[in-house]
């Protein structure tokens, strides 16, 4: 009787952590090493990535290192794969923002840590590390923004690509500045630009390390809209105020969409049509549906 909590405790452990191994990308059979880059990425402290989650179904997500123009330290990483596991646990949210403190996004990787495992496990490791956080951070059931304030540089701009949309406030820029490091995109960025951008904006982006400004990023479809507000306060309020067209409305129906574009993007079509049927399953003779059908809006 008194290992009842404890069995269920455990199966629901074992359940996260296979969801967590299903939604991610890479494990040991691709020579993965998560342990090892966990220990030492934990050696290089510094800033926060701090999410609050209202109940509204909207989450803010800071990343919190204003000193460094908010750059990825180790513990960032590590913090930034906690609050996505936390998000995939959240079962009411529909929303997220996430944008940087002091009124700029992410300038990349702290180039002092980046020193510090220019070694080839160490930085394969990393880069398999971030692209799983990013995977799931990507397919999370609900509508993401990056609120671009400031600059998105590097690992920054290669964030705003794992989010669903990206707004931008005037003076912002987001600029992929790795051909000027030495490097290519290693956070799954580059993969994600061709899909937004198209492959011959993705060359000029990655090969010129070009400076997007609010303006570029709209033409190109990088970004979906130019917020009016530099200001911070204003510029989080006027992110809310765009998001809320996609979030007002019940949790189960805003999340079951997100999974179906999700899949589609994702899945070949088959795939993509069995899984839509399943979670049409989900949303068929709901509560929200059931409420449609006696309101009967007209959709004018
Ligand atoms: C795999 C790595 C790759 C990836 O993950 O994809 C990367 O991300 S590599 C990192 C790429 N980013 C950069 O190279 C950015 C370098 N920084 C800059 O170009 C500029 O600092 C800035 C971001 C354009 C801001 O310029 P400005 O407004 O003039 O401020 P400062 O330059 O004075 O910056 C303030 C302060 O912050 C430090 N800083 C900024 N970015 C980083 C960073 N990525 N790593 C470590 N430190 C960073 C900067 O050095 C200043 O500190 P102090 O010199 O001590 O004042």
């Amino acid at each position: 009787m008194t290992l009842a909590p404890w069995k269920n405790f455990l199966q629901i452990t074992m359940k996260r952590i296979l969801q967590q191994r299903r939604l991610s990308l890479y494990n040991g059979a691709h020579g993965y090493e998560e342990e090892l880059i966990k220990k030492k990425l934990q050696q290089f402290s510094g800033g926060s990535i701090n999410l609050s989650k209202e109940d509204n179904g909207i989450a803010i997500l800071t990343l919190n290192n204003p000193k460094l123009m908010n750059a990825f330290t180790g513990t960032m990483m590590l913090e930034l794969q906690e609050r996505v596991t936390e998000l995939e646990n959240w079962k009411d949210g529909k929303g997220l923002i996430i944008h940087g403190a002091g009124n700029t996004f992410c300038s990349g990787s702290d180039l002092n840590v980046v020193k510090q495992i220019s070694n080839s496990q160490d930085g394969m490791n990393m880069c398999m590390f971030m692209q799983n956080t990013l995977t799931r951070l990507m397919r999370l059931p609900l509508f993401s923004v990056a609120l671009v304030q400031g600059k998105a540089f590097g690992g920054g701009a290669e964030l705003t690509t794992a989010c669903d949309f990206r707004l931008m406030t005037p003076g912002s820029e987001i600029r992929f500045v790795h051909k000027h490091m030495g490097l290519v995109p290693g956070w799954g960025g580059g993969a994600r630009l061709v899909r937004i951008v198209g492959s011959g904006a993705a060359l000029q982006l990655l090969g010129g390390a070009a400076r997007v400004d609010p303006e570029r990023a709209l033409s190109l479809g990088l970004s979906e809209h130019t917020l009016p507000s530099s200001d911070e306060t204003s510029a989080l309020g006027e992110a809310r105020a765009w998001l809320s067209q996609y979030t007002d409305g019940p949790a189960t129906v805003i999340r079951a969409v997100k999974k179906v574009v999700t899949a589609g993007r994702e899945l070949p079509l088959e795939a993509a049509l069995r899984t839509e049927k399943d979670i049409f399953g989900t949303v068929w003779g709901g509560p929200a549906n059931l409420q449609a059908l006696v309101r009967r809006p007209k959709h004018k």
